[in-house]
């Protein structure tokens, strides 16, 4: 009887909150209705208008890489409202194939129609990006569209102004025209939500194109945009990129603006997201940095940002670097063709005329727990209260589950938990001030020891894999943590780091795969990962110190312009 009353009070206790979840649950699967029925209606608004267009004409339109548009449109050879719908068209295709967009942007119109108007006057100067559509990621503020970050609970707060890149985007000329799809919370190399679903890789529907910028690298893939703009805290513009055979870039957080954006875990000072371009070739990455950097109201509009222009004596020099190179960080065996391509990388830069010597990642172990508990910044409490109250599809949950224990437990696990990479993160992940604050310390340790590893070799740049493994399969990426080790390494230090497409994976690479050693399920799912992709696009990845980003930049395109995949293809 005693059991009946227990049970009683249990019951009455929890109840509820129960019936509390259970209603706010419901409410925010009325939410992603609505969202899904307003998504119709802006998907035929977009259908609408570029069927205004002739559709051979949005065919050759929408066929000509970046330079070769934005010349025919500074010629008037084509006008900006006839772009855009081009480029409407392609993207609602791409969209078809890999639902990679959330949104157009209605408001492009209007911008494109502007400035046709504007270019009637025969005194008008045309702006760089003249009338050039540009996709960018939903995360980024658009004003009048939500950035939801893939939560429900985010829908219906449009943003009440554009992002700064954006309205520098608008003022060279371009016209943003969608907002493109991210995996909830934009902490996964995935690309899943509750919100807008999943988003494919266009070379292999069955693998994720990455992420966390992953629409935005199956659109560009596709040809649904020239340019797009990601952002990046562990990888999210270089892994998308990689995965979907296209260049990434990302600056150091000091030369992207800061101000006014929305970060998925705000807080995180010394993992600040940054702000970067994902395009078919490196030339339009730096093609965008250099007006970007270039525009003295960059500096006005975000103070914060140190003033420092496009360094064309750094992009242009012809000065043989030192350069460090590693194909295993010590943290994750990459897959056999991740390290190949950085072996061709290194033989063509020492052909080059630079200097090419080994190095050794110091402290990998420590450096991913660092990485993790960085990214994270409260030990995973915002992060996993956002994701309890909301709707997380199975294949866009992010895993994490150690990070939803209570800190006892979790104090527990931090001696016992089996997996040992993950018990050295779990190890590392702060539960209260002091060992926040040991947290930051250790990473500026992390910092310190790095550049006088570099400084030790006399080093300028450094080369390795892009990635870890190929693009794995939908539901994967946080259940092979490790392999993110690659990109995350330069989110830690704060460096530039960028990635080309520089080979595909052979049959000879899915040989070597079999004598590949394994430890734990991490290591086992990049191998199971890592089969059957024969084709599929490798990249290498370079990395230069902070205000060095143009040196990076001349090191990508050199490796890209010898045997970057673009190169070859076009
Ligand atoms: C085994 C215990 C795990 C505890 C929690 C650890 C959480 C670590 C988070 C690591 C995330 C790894 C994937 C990151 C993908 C890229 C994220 C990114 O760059 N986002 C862009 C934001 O602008």
């Amino acid at each position: 009887m005693w059991f009946f009353y227990v049970a009683i009070v249990i019951i009455g206790f929890f109840s509820p909150k129960l019936i509390d979840k259970y209603n706010r649950k419901q409410k925010l699967r009325t939410l992603i209705k609505q969202r899904a029925a307003d998504r119709k209606i802006n998907f035929e608004w977009a259908k609408n208008s570029f069927q205004k267009l002739d559709e051979s004409r949005a065919v050759e339109i929408s066929a000509k890489p970046f330079e070769e548009l934005r010349n025919s449109l500074k010629n008037g050879e084509i006008g900006p409202v006839e772009t855009l719908r081009a480029f409407q068209r392609k993207a609602y295709e791409s969209t078809e194939k890999t639902n990679c967009v959330c949104f157009f942007i209605q408001e492009a119109l209007e911008i494109a129609e502007n400035l046709e108007h504007l270019a009637t006057d025969p005194n008008y100067q045309k702006p760089p990006l003249f009338g050039v559509p540009v996709s960018i990621k939903e995360s980024i503020h658009v004003k009048n569209l939500d950035s939801t970050a893939g939560y429900a609970q985010k829908i219906n707060n449009p943003s009440d102004a554009n992002s700064v890149s954006v309205d520098q985007l608008i003022r060279l000329g371009a016209v943003p025209f969608v907002h493109t799809n991210i995996p909830i919370a934009l902490l996964s190399y995935g690309c899943s939500n509750g919100v807008y679903g999943t988003t494919l890789n266009p070379l292999d529907n069955s693998r994720v194109p990455g992420g966390s910028s992953g629409g935005e690298a199956a659109l560009v893939s596709l040809g649904g945009s020239v340019l797009g703009i990601g952002t990046d805290v562990g990888g999210s513009i270089r892994t998308p990129a990689s995965f979907c055979g296209l260049a990434g870039f990302k600056s150091s957080s000091d030369r992207s603006p800061q101000l006014g954006k929305t970060a998925s875990i705000p807080g995180r000072q010394l993992l600040l997201s940054v702000e970067g371009p994902i395009a078919k070739n490196i030339d339009v990455c730096v093609e965008y940095l250099r007006l970007k950097w270039n525009d003295p109201l960059l500096y006005k509009k975000d103070v914060y940002m140190p003033p420092v222009k496009f360094q064309e004596n750094l992009y242009n020099s012809e000065k043989p670097l030192k350069i460090g190179y590693y194909t295993f960080d010590g943290y994750q065996t990459a897959s056999p063709a991740y390290q190949r391509a950085v072996r061709e990388t290194v033989a063509v830069l020492k052909e080059l005329g630079h200097e090419l010597v080994p190095f050794e990642v110091p402290q990998p172990d420590h450096m991913y727990s660092i990485f993790c508990a960085g990214a994270t910044a409260d030990g995973g409490l915002y992060l996993m209260d956002s994701l309890a109250n909301d709707i997380i599809p199975p294949e866009a949950d992010i895993g994490f589950p150690v990070a939803k224990l209570p800190h006892f437990i979790q104090r527990l696990l931090r001696k016992y938990w089996h997996h040992r990479r993950e018990r050295q993160i779990i190890q590392e992940l702060p539960h209260d001030t002091e060992e926040m604050r040991q947290m930051h310390e250790k990473i500026e340790d992390y910092r310190h020891e790095f550049v006088l590893a570099m400084r030790a070799k006399k080093l300028d740049a450094l080369v390795c894999p892009a990635f870890g493994c190929p693009p794995p399969h939908h539901g994967m990426p946080n259940k092979i943590l490790g392999a993110n080790s690659y990109p995350a390494l330069y989110n830690l230090i704060d460096f530039a780091a960028g990635t080309v497409p520089v080979t595909v994976q052979k049959q000879e690479d899915e040989v070597e795969l079999r004598k590949m050693k394994t430890e734990d399920s991490w290591d086992r799912r990049v191998v199971t990962e890592s089969k059957n992709c024969i084709g599929l696009p490798v990249s290498v990845q370079i990395a230069t110190p902070p205000y060095r980003e143009e040196m990076c930049l001349r090191l990508l395109k050199q490796v890209e312009a010898k045997i970057g995949l673009y190169s070859r293809t076009h």
